[in-house]
């Protein structure tokens, strides 16, 4: 029997009718996340809406542990999965902790009374989120990202099997987006909390998913695991990037290098070449760096902003091919900067390059 709990069966979505994206297929157990990830106006709020019945699905199939989405109503949707959707929320004349509290009615009875328990919970959600200091402010009179952290007190104190975010980090500052994500990922796998989200940061995607969906043209473009989809030729393609690249190392973005015939030759190791080529490239000034292991920070962010790149097997001595090929570039650079590097046994022919470099009045050190 598979362990899966929510599951999306060729689904179809869009307006009025009208199909956007057809043959949606997922399935999540409990205490996954899955992350809706692609370029704007792909379609990831219309699949958001489309499985929180907030819109009708033209086709296909949501399963909730043994349940059909369509058969559930609405009160038994609302104890089984919480809702953020920032943009579209508008609770008039509420304070915030009213606006939390509303998380438990889909547990008090018809009157709407909270009990201490419930009392009990909406306090501690607005602890969760460092919220309980402005509790008591009208909902309306918050910034965006507190108002952010009040919806999802309320989808936490809503205790769902299921939460359902839109972009919930747009508005936060890299803190509290670090925040929220640590409390969705402990609700995920600590209380066993099934997660969809949508993100815009494709960094803090990778790093905090268990499967991704990619949405792009009128079906998914890709789906599976970080490992797979995070590619740096696959993310090119998703968001069609030409202006720069994403590093599937570290699931950070780089503007592209300044192109042209290397200016300035960069000689380092162990990523004292990193500040010298962001500051090259923000000047505009075209660079060849090496002699640099591939296995050297330096080497892989190199490999995205110098024009050119000698390079080395790792823990092998410096060729005589790599060394001619530096010799030649030097020549041709108008300067050199030795970012700082360290030499040792292997690498000792770099001391002769520097050497090279000084004797054409070319070397300079980097000054930080
Ligand atoms: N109410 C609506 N009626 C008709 N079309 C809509 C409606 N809302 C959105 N759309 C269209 O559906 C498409 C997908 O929009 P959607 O908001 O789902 O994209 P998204 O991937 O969430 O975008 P973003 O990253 O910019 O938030 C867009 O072309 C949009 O114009």
């Amino acid at each position: 029997m598979s362990d899966s709990y929510f599951q999306m069966k060729d689904l179809s979505v869009g307006y009025h009718g009208n199909v956007l994206i057809h043959d949606i297929c997922t399935e999540i157990k409990k205490g996954e996340i899955l992350t809706l990830i692609g370029p704007n106006g792909s379609g990831k709020s219309t699949i958001l809406k489309s499985i929180t019945k907030q819109l009708t699905l033209i086709g296909g199939k949501v399963t909730i542990g043994e349940k059909n989405l369509k058969d559930l109503s609405y009160k038994e949707l609302a104890t089984q999965m919480a809702v953020v959707l920032t943009q579209r929320a508008k609770p008039e004349l509420m304070t915030c902790y009213e606006v939390v509290a509303a998380g438990r009615y889909p547990y008090t009875g018809r009157l709407g009374i909270l009990t201490r328990e419930d009392e009990k919970k909406t306090q501690e959600a607005l602890e969760i989120v460092h919220a309980t200091e402005y509790a008591e402010k009208s909902f309306e009179a918050i910034s965006d990202g507190q108002r952010q952290r009040i919806l999802l007190a309320r989808a936490i104190c809503q205790e769902p099997e299921v939460l359902i975010l839109d972009e919930p980090t747009s508005f936060l500052d890299i803190r509290y987006k670090l925040e929220l994500l640590t409390i969705l990922k402990n609700m995920a796998k600590e209380k066993q909390i099934t997660v969809i989200m949508s993100l815009h940061e494709i960094d803090l995607a990778q790093k905090i998913s268990d499967k991704i969906l990619c949405v792009k043209g009128d079906t998914i473009f890709g789906y599976g695991e970080p490992e797979v989809i995070f590619k740096e030729d696959f993310i090119q393609k998703l968001y069609e990037i030409d202006n720069g690249h994403f590093d599937p190392l570290f699931g950070s973005v780089e503007l592209a290098k300044a192109e042209g015939e290397a200016e300035v030759f960069v000689i380092s190791s162990g990523g004292s070449g990193i500040p010298v080529y962001r500051n090259l490239q923000k000047a505009k000034i075209p660079f060849s760096a090496g002699i640099l292991y591939t296995n050297d920070i330096d080497y892989h962010l190199a490999k995205h902003l110098a024009v050119n790149v000698i390079e080395e097997e790792p823990f092998e001595p410096v060729s005589d091919r790599a060394f001619e090929r530096a010799k030649q570039m030097i020549r041709q650079c108008k300067k050199v900067i030795n970012a700082g590097i360290v030499i040792g046994t292997t690498n000792r022919k770099m001391k002769e390059l520097l050497v090279f470099a000084e004797e054409m009045g070319k070397l300079e050190s980097y000054e930080k």
